[in-house]
């Protein structure tokens, strides 16, 4: 088997919507299609010819070595690289059959669509009530009954209300990392996005935080189509449905992740997933 990798990755997703009567099933319907997509910062290539359709309301999760790309492929999904002055892309991006990057589209609206949490947790230094509400302030909502409401909900969604409704006026900054995390993640679902990017969520967490993010991740999917950066490979088996593995800026294999785990088709993903190189 070759080593090196292709150059285009058409993924065909028939093959996970077989049914076991060899039935094809609409399994799930794509939530982002990546199409043909080049990235460059300046002159060098970072992402090349990447395809992949990303199931909705499921969670796919980007593994690979340091540097093959994950993040950058990540951010592309709510043009965060529009913020990198030298970052230049090729081919398309459709989110619920519309191209994110034809001319004219919306960006601002597009990232209420499309949520992001980072690795460091990063709340703003305002109560825990205005964090979860400053999305909606921004929309120009001020309605105390309408927030009460949205900010009890975010944080019940991201399963954090118990341990702060008794102290929302409190600064966020006095919260633990896990449960900044879980705060800022009922930031992002305060404006109820469709999609939830993920660059390594829980990395920043101790063992028993990240266990929560998690659980969060698995009952938010029911709501949300789910992308996670990790670099947990353990973690990318437990929470992720789909798994991606990317190398030196190709999008080497992507399935279902108990085939990417237990019997990938390339040998570069076995060699990652069993510690041989990466
Ligand atoms: N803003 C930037 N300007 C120039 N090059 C960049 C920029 N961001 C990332 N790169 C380069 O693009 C490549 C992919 O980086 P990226 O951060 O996407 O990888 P990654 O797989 O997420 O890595 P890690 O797991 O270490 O976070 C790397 O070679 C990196 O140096």
């Amino acid at each position: 088997m070759s080593t090196k990798p292709a150059r285009s990755h058409a993924i065909d997703m028939s093959a996970i919507t077989q049914s076991s009567h060899g039935q094809q099933t609409i399994a799930n319907k794509t939530s982002i299609n990546i199409h043909d997509l080049n990235l460059f910062y300046a002159d060098k290539q970072a992402l090349h010819n990447i395809n992949m359709q990303i199931p909705e309301k499921q969670v796919t999760a980007y593994i690979g070595p340091s540097g093959c790309g994950k993040s950058t492929l990540l951010r592309c999904i709510n043009r965060m690289n529009d913020l990198v002055d030298s970052a230049r892309i090729e081919g398309s991006i459709c989110i619920e059959g519309e191209n994110i990057y034809r001319s004219g589209v919306d960006v601002a609206a597009l990232r209420r669509h499309v949520g992001m949490v980072f690795q460091k947790p990063n709340p703003f230094p305002k109560s825990i009530y205005e964090n979860v509400a400053y999305g909606l302030r921004i929309q120009g909502i001020n309605d105390r009954r309408i927030l009460d409401e949205a900010v009890e909900k975010s944080l019940r969604g991201a399963a954090i209300w118990d341990e702060v409704k008794d102290r929302l006026q409190d600064n966020a900054l006095g919260l633990s990392g896990g449960q900044q995390q879980r705060l800022v993640i009922a930031r992002a679902i305060a404006i109820e996005p469709t999609i939830l990017l993920l660059d390594e969520p829980s990395s920043a967490l101790d063992p028993i935080s990240s266990l929560k993010v998690e659980e969060l991740i698995n009952e938010l999917k029911a709501t949300y189509t789910i992308v996670i950066v990790t670099h947990n490979m353990q973690q990318a088996a437990r929470v992720s449905d789909f798994t991606a593995f990317m190398y030196m800026g190709d999008l080497i294999e992507f399935g279902d992740t108990n085939t990417i785990f237990t019997n990938p088709e390339k040998k570069q993903t076995e060699d990652y997933i069993t510690g041989r190189y990466g």
